[in-house]
């Protein structure tokens, strides 16, 4: 089942599209990973998705009224600022909004917590805690919007290797469970590690996708990122290592 649809989708910051007619589909069981350099368009390709910027083309959310959207898509933004001095738990029941009431005893908060390693944290200030800290408490508030859809930018940015490596395990665990989850990400390794599927934005155009080993060619690294990496397949799955520049 189609979880989001675009369709020659371009956003345009100025006259510069910055997202270059885009179309793609992400259907339940799929972790994509969205890769590109910096100022490729990834924030920009994730944001006029959701409808939260101005876009020509088409996106099935985007057109949704916001509500039903709600229910559809949760979105991690790539800022971490938490601004209210309110407890871990309190925050993220703030995911349950689409849902009715935001409430720190509903189930889903507590799922949310768990999945993120927080529990133990949850009667703690939100505003009190280290910056990885805080990155996982959001991860957690989106992941308590249970919706089917997740939309992620750079969500393991800041966090130690233990998290970075228990939130890629989570978002996979959620496809496998029939969600879609899209996280645009710079850990080249981690995301052919554990996404089943990626996204190569170069310049605003989608210039490759599928599986990690299809996507990380040599010709792409060069072209994409001026890298060259390594590969190899181990007993516990792909391994890939951005190894040094090629301009
Ligand atoms: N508010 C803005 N006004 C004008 N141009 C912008 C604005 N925000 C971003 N841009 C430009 O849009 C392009 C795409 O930016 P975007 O944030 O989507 O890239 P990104 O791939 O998410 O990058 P990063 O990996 O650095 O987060 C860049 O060239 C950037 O300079």
């Amino acid at each position: 089942m189609t979880l989001l649809s675009l369709q020659n989708l371009t956003v345009r910051r100025g006259q510069c599209p910055v997202v270059d007619d885009v179309s793609l589909t992400v259907s339940r069981g799929e972790f994509v990973g969205l890769l590109g350099p910096n100022g490729a368009g990834k924030t920009s390709l994730l944001r006029g998705a959701l409808g939260l910027l101005p876009a020509e083309g088409r996106s099935s959310l985007a057109s949704l009224p916001p509500l039903a959207r709600a229910r559809a898509a949760a979105f991690l933004p790539q800022g971490r600022e938490i601004a209210w001095p309110v407890s871990v738990e309190v925050l993220v029941a703030l995911g349950r909004s689409p849902h009715g009431a935001a409430d720190p005893t509903d189930p889903a908060v507590n799922r949310a917590l768990a999945r993120m390693g927080l529990t133990a944290f949850r009667q703690r200030r939100a505003t009190e805690l280290s910056g990885g800290e805080q990155a996982r408490v959001l991860i957690a508030r989106a992941l308590a919007q249970e919706t089917p859809l997740l939309l992620a930018d750079e969500p393991v940015a800041g966090l130690d290797p233990e998290a970075q490596i228990r939130t890629m395990q989570v978002f996979a665990d959620l496809a496998a469970e029939g969600h879609g989850v899209v996280a645009a990400i710079h850990d080249l390794g981690l995301a052919a590690r554990h996404c089943s599927r990626l996204l190569l934005i170069h310049r605003g155009r989608l210039v490759a996708d599928g599986p990690p080993r299809e996507v990380l060619t040599d010709a792409a690294l060069a072209e994409v990122f001026g890298i060259k990496g390594f590969h190899t397949e181990t007993a516990d799955g792909p391994v890939f290592q951005p190894m040094g520049l090629v301009r």
